[in-house]
């Protein structure tokens, strides 16, 4: 500490009579560079408990600990609970409607054999911008989200367009019932089609079902049946819920506007009270769903009377965010997994700049393109929270061939959110990184990006490349953004002002004046108005 005081500090009287002293600390990002402290492992500032302050160390811990209560984890999650949200989720009127209209089950492990069809357009203004190989990959990975559906078959199936009444026209449909039937008699036996689109329309799936003698599924279908086995808490839960409805209302309606009329066989037919029970279903789920927010609102409240800084973790779905908050905390209860939407809930990470200031990660849902709308509404709520952290680190997979078409969804519903959202997305707020350059052949030959949010941070979130170096620049815009400064301040020892400073700024370092034998240099990271406090209660009282 006192090899920094002695290159960086400015010295400033704080006061007349100056019985303490303010070193201001100038050129910060030079500071924090040099400082020997600095360039030890990162694992030394991101674990608390590891570290060992010297003298004051137990003073100091006390202040961690009665802050560490204050923010305990259960303090961070909404409460869960009440036998009507359980009701809401074990519902078995709504089991079977829900499993007509989506083929969605409560049986998540159960075993099935899937067929992914892709469509895609070659041709015309409406052609897809993402190469029908990369489509297909998002799809069998969808697929392989859920743990025991095996991939049996997959095609590409150009076709003119994806809203005709039939997807695809007699020639092609008979083809690819050619190949299905073809499959069930010598292959193992498939027991659903996985056509890869948004929604199919009712008639759609109609005439797919039919030709195929099997349920087909689409993507929103299919990503419903991984958000009810990815969704933890029951806010999650309530949402996935919530985001049924449309689907299903969407395929009556679709149903009903049909030529053959609602008498067609495998029809979804839903009874006077079964129309009313969804109705009311959507009203609980919505009633539930705002208290919970409203829990969290008062959360969130709590945390900023706290002080924390807060940094939100965005990206794409299996761009490594809950990887990159498990190296950036080392919490070993997180747990990446490679699966997509593998987390559902917005949840906050303790952890610790190199400047030993305490902050706040909150993880995020992933971002997926060709979701429908309706689906993924209920999860933006969740990223409220994330919307009005002080500085939003957005994760991209470098290793994925679509990295690009990847950031630029992130980047293009980041802004919608912002938008609507009560803070603005300033440039030095965000934290462009690429993960995942362990997996990249060649990441020198990955030109340090630059774009409208500023350098892209490469690193590896597996071997800790670059994760340090990321620390540090995270440090220094939360500083910027929450008009944090470094400063070493002179104080009596064994005085009210070192408990003070404890509780209400990070401290650094602490070690004995040399000029002084009396007094003790303490380096802290404080707000503007903390420091104007602090001098009003001991500066003043001594001058
Ligand atoms: N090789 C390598 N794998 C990584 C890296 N970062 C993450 N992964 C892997 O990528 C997969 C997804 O990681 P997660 O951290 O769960 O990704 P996520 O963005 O949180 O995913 P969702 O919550 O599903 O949106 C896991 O299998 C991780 O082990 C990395 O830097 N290198
Ligand atoms: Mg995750």
């Amino acid at each position: 500490m006192l090899g920094l005081g002695v290159r960086f500090v400015v010295r400033k009287v704080c006061a007349k009579n100056a019985a303490l002293e303010c070193y201001y600390l100038k050129q910060f990002a030079a500071a924090t560079q040099c400082h020997p402290m600095l360039s030890a492992h990162r694992a030394k500032y991101t674990n608390a408990s590891k570290y060992k302050g010297g003298k004051l160390a137990g003073q100091r811990q006390k202040a961690i600990e009665s802050e560490r209560e204050r923010s305990a984890p259960e303090d961070e999650q909404p409460s869960d609970g009440g036998d009507n949200r359980s009701e809401l989720i074990e519902d078995r009127e709504y089991d079977s409607v829900a499993s007509t209209a989506m083929h969605v089950t409560k049986q998540l492990l159960n075993v099935q054999h899937v067929a992914i069809i892709q469509p895609y357009i070659k041709w015309g203004p409406r052609k897809n911008p993402t190469k029908p190989e990369l489509l297909l990959q998002e799809a069998e990975a969808l697929v392989r989200s859920l743990p025991r559906w095996n991939i049996e078959l997959t095609m590409k199936v150009p076709v003119e367009t994806l809203d005709k009444r039939q997807l695809f026209g007699t020639g092609k449909l008979e083809e690819l019932r050619g190949i299905i039937q073809a499959h069930q008699e010598s292959g193992t036996p498939l027991t659903c089609v996985f056509i890869s689109k948004g929604t199919l329309t009712y008639s759609q799936k109609q005439s797919l079902e039919q030709a195929f003698r099997l349920p087909v599924m689409d993507r929103y279908s299919v990503v419903v049946q991984i958000l009810r086995l990815h969704a933890v808490s029951m806010e999650a839960k309530l949402q996935v819920a919530l985001a049924e409805l449309p689907y299903i209302w969407s395929q009556v309606k679709d149903q009903e506007g049909s030529p053959k009329g609602p008498a067609g066989g495998g029809r979804i037919f839903l009874s006077d009270s079964q129309r009313q029970m969804l109705q009311l279903r959507e009203r609980k789920l919505r009633n539930e769903l705002a208290t919970i927010r409203s829990h969290r609102e008062l959360l969130r409240n709590r945390r900023r009377q706290k002080n924390f800084p807060v940094v939100a973790v965005v990206g794409y779905t299996n761009a490594g965010k809950t990887s990159l908050i498990k190296a950036l905390t080392e919490e070993q209860s997180l747990q990446p997994r490679d699966q997509l939407f593998a987390t559902l809930d917005v949840t906050a990470h303790a952890g610790r700049l190199p400047c030993k200031l305490e902050v706040l990660y909150m993880d995020t849902v992933g971002f997926m393109a060709d979701i429908p709308t309706g689906l993924i509404e209920c999860f933006v709520a969740t990223l409220e929270d994330a919307m009005l952290a002080d500085v939003i680190v957005h994760v991209q997979d470098m290793a994925h061939e679509a990295c690009s078409e990847q950031r630029a969804h992130v980047e293009r519903t980041l802004g919608k959110l912002m938008h609507s959202g009560e803070r603005p997305l300033s440039p030095e707020r965000i934290i462009n990184v690429g993960n995942k350059i362990d997996l990249v052949p060649d990441p020198s030959a990955l030109a340090v990006e630059c774009n409208d949010y500023g350098r892209l941070h490469l690193i590896s979130s597996q071997t800790l490349v670059g994760v340090h170096e990321l620390l540090l620049e995270v440090e220094r815009r939360v500083l910027k953004v929450t008009g944090r400064q470094r400063i070493v301040i002179r104080v009596p020892m064994g005085g009210p002002e070192m408990a003070w400073l404890y509780k209400n700024a990070a401290v650094t370092e602490s070690a004995a004046d040399p000029e002084n034998a009396e007094r003790l240099l303490v380096s802290v990271v404080i707000t503007d108005a903390k420091l104007q406090q602090f001098r009003h209660l001991f500066i003043r009282k001594r001058s």
